[in-house]
């Protein structure tokens, strides 16, 4: 079983940002570097095993999906060759190698771009609760995992302390980053959705919703962060799509449900995973990659 990277040890480099299973640190005034681990959250808890490859996969599937949109949206990625990193990174290569990229700092919007075409997660709940979503009335009668009459722009605000992101309003949007910038930021989030999902189906999968981030450089809106990862999106197999109830997760399915076996007490320390789960995990993660990018390796 090869080994997974949980951690990235660069020396007196500190994280400047640590997300569940992505870090950031800070390469000078212009640049960052974005590093995604073999970490695996279930249930918003990070386990005790890693999933080998994991970050090179998902970082390869941003890196697709960047190119993929180039005409649709700039975004923050420097370079991904690490042949062409900054020489203080020389030592610590082994590490990063296709697992990083340095980005362009930009100035990030406080607002998680949401857009969800399927009722699912906390908009099931949100549905649930209110008949809406973000302040979008929806039809009634509404299944978990149906699909909607439209894709729809679900804001939510970041939430630091590593909890759920707070779903919150078009016009909380507007407060927090002003009309013209609410507008691009929605109009660019259903464009960008619109035109992945026609390339998920294309590759039988169905993706319910994705999460972008998105900042300004040189007043410019850019995208952000990972994107259109199986972390960052709902991903569901096409062929197995049953709405009614909760979707089969494309990539954690497998997780989750060892999880749920051994009747994990989610106030507990997060357990490890046996062999077998992180090895078929894994294979999820390449077959993702595989069905989405059309590529067989890395
Ligand atoms: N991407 C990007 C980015 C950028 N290009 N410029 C400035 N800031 C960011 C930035 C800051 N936080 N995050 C989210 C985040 C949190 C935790 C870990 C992560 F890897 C990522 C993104």
């Amino acid at each position: 079983m090869q080994t997974a990277l949980l951690e990235t040890r660069l020396g007196s480099l500190s994280p400047t940002a640590r997300g569940k299973v992505r870090d950031i640190y800070s390469l000078n005034e212009e640049e960052l570097l974005f590093v995604a681990t073999d970490r695996i959250s279930a249930f918003d808890h990070v386990l005790g095993s890693g999933i080998p490859d994991k970050g090179r996969i998902l970082t390869q599937l941003s890196l697709f999906w960047f190119d993929f949109l180039k005409d649709t949206v700039r975004n923050h990625v420097l370079t991904a060759d690490a042949a062409k990193f900054p020489s203080t990174l020389n030592p610590y290569l082994d590490q990063l190698e296709g697992r990083s990229m340095v980005v362009r700092r930009a100035q990030m919007f406080p607002v998680e771009c949401v857009v969800r075409a399927y009722l699912s997660g906390s908009g099931w709940k949100d549905y649930q609760a209110t008949g809406a979503v973000c302040g979008i009335a929806l039809p009634a009668g509404l299944r978990e995992s149906d699909r909607l009459p439209e894709p729809i722009f679900t804001p939510a605000a970041k939430i630091n302390t590593g909890g759920h992101d707070e779903n919150i309003s078009f016009e909380d949007v507007i407060t927090a980053v002003g009309a013209d910038n609410a507008r691009a930021l929605r109009r660019l989030t259903l464009e960008i959705f619109e035109k992945a999902s026609k390339h998920a189906e294309s590759r039988g999968l169905i993706l319910a919703d994705t999460k972008f981030e998105f900042g300004t450089i040189d007043g410019e809106i850019i995208l952000a962060d990972e994107v259109l990862t199986p972390d960052s999106s709902r991903y569901w197999p096409a062929d197995a799509y049953s709405p009614g109830g909760p979707q089969p997760s494309f990539d954690k399915q497998y997780v989750r449900d060892y999880l749920e076996s051994i009747r994990w007490n989610k106030q507990a320390p997060a357990p490890s995973l046996p062999d077998e789960v992180v090895a078929r995990t894994r294979e999820k993660y390449l077959e993702a990659f595989r069905l989405i990018t059309g590529r067989t390796g890395l």
